[in-house]
């Protein structure tokens, strides 16, 4: 029998680490009307199945627990972000926007023969953008005809792409990306290899997409994920993934109104730890080193993007 979390009838990855249970407060405290603008939901399992064409089986983590999550660590509002284990069946995210009461925007994943009419119903659930995923471990390659096809149609609904992909697939990608003309949200700042100079041509080359693409943002998130010396966020570690720092800190410095941050909860694929969420949050200030940065970061950006009218 799997341990740990349930999943539903699904039997979970071999060696699938759970989201945190009981993380700690946080001890930076969020500015009011923060948005943890990278987050996900799993299932449940059992309500909402997970797609045959997955490439793993996480745990389930509802909509009920991710809206715990951020009473407990003092955000107001989630950007929930389609994952690739639900393929193009947003209905797990749909459903916890519903739930969210205003307090959540969404991210879906769509096909090229996406209807109008089920991209109204998407915006009206609280859909803002569309998620293109190239990392090759997560999805199968999907041909840029289509991409380019989904961009047109949801161009005229203001919403905006997402992306996803490794920094060693930047100049491959480098010239489809720079076409896309919706505003663009780069997952995770293009995944950087932290082992590098972060003044060398790799991380310098996303530097440059961003300053020669005035239309992309970028996540500075998932340190978790792309920390290769730590320290870890756990047991009480107040400056966690120092190896992560310069390069987040550069982006926010350089691109201040263009920076979003989020928890990447439930943290799908970790293989290493899994991190307490409210040492997640306690990282925000070695990045974002000042009151006004911080403000940019976690309120204004986000809503500009997702709530534009003001709500
Ligand atoms: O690196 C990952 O494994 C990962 C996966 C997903 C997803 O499966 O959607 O989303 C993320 O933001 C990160």
């Amino acid at each position: 029998m799997a341990h740990g979390k349930t999943t539903g009838d699904f039997e979970k990855t071999p060696g699938w680490l759970d989201w945190y249970e009981g993380p700690s407060k946080p001890t930076f405290r969020l500015p009011a009307g923060a948005v943890d603008a990278h987050c996900h939901v799993f299932g449940p399992g059992a309500e909402f199945p997970y797609a045959p064409e997955r490439k793993y089986t996480p745990c389930d983590a509802s909509a009920e627990e991710l809206f715990a999550l951020r009473d407990h660590l003092g955000f107001d509002r989630n950007v929930i972000v389609q994952a690739t284990c639900h393929g193009a069946d947003n209905r797990a995210l749909v459903d916890a926007l519903r739930r969210s009461e205003g307090r959540a925007r969404g991210v879906a994943t769509v096909r090229r023969d996406v209807t109008e009419e089920q991209l109204a119903e998407l915006h009206e659930a609280g859909v803002r953008g569309v998620r293109f995923n190239f990392v090759k471990r997560l999805v199968d390659r999907v041909p840029t005809d289509s991409l380019e096809e989904i961009v047109e149609k949801i161009a005229p609904l203001g919403w905006h792409v997402v992306i996803y992909f490794e920094a060693a697939d930047l100049p491959d990608l480098y010239d489809f990306f720079s076409a896309i003309k919706t505003d663009v949200v780069v997952d995770h700042m293009g995944r950087p290899d932290v082992t590098k100079d972060p003044d060398g041509p790799e991380f310098e080359l996303f530097l440059r997409f961003m300053r020669e693409n005035p239309n992309v943002w970028t996540k500075v998130s998932c340190p978790e994920r792309l920390s290769v010396t730590g320290p870890r966020a756990l047991d009480g570690e107040q400056h966690a993934y120092t190896d992560v720092v310069p390069f987040a800190r550069r982006v926010v410095e350089e691109f201040p109104d263009r920076v979003l941050w989020g928890t990447d909860w439930p943290h799908p694929n970790l293989k290493d730890h899994m991190p307490d969420d409210g040492l997640l949050v306690d990282y925000i200030p070695q990045i974002a080193t000042t009151a006004e940065l911080q403000q940019r970061l976690l309120v204004d950006n986000p809503h500009r993007l997702y709530w534009p009218e003001g709500a």
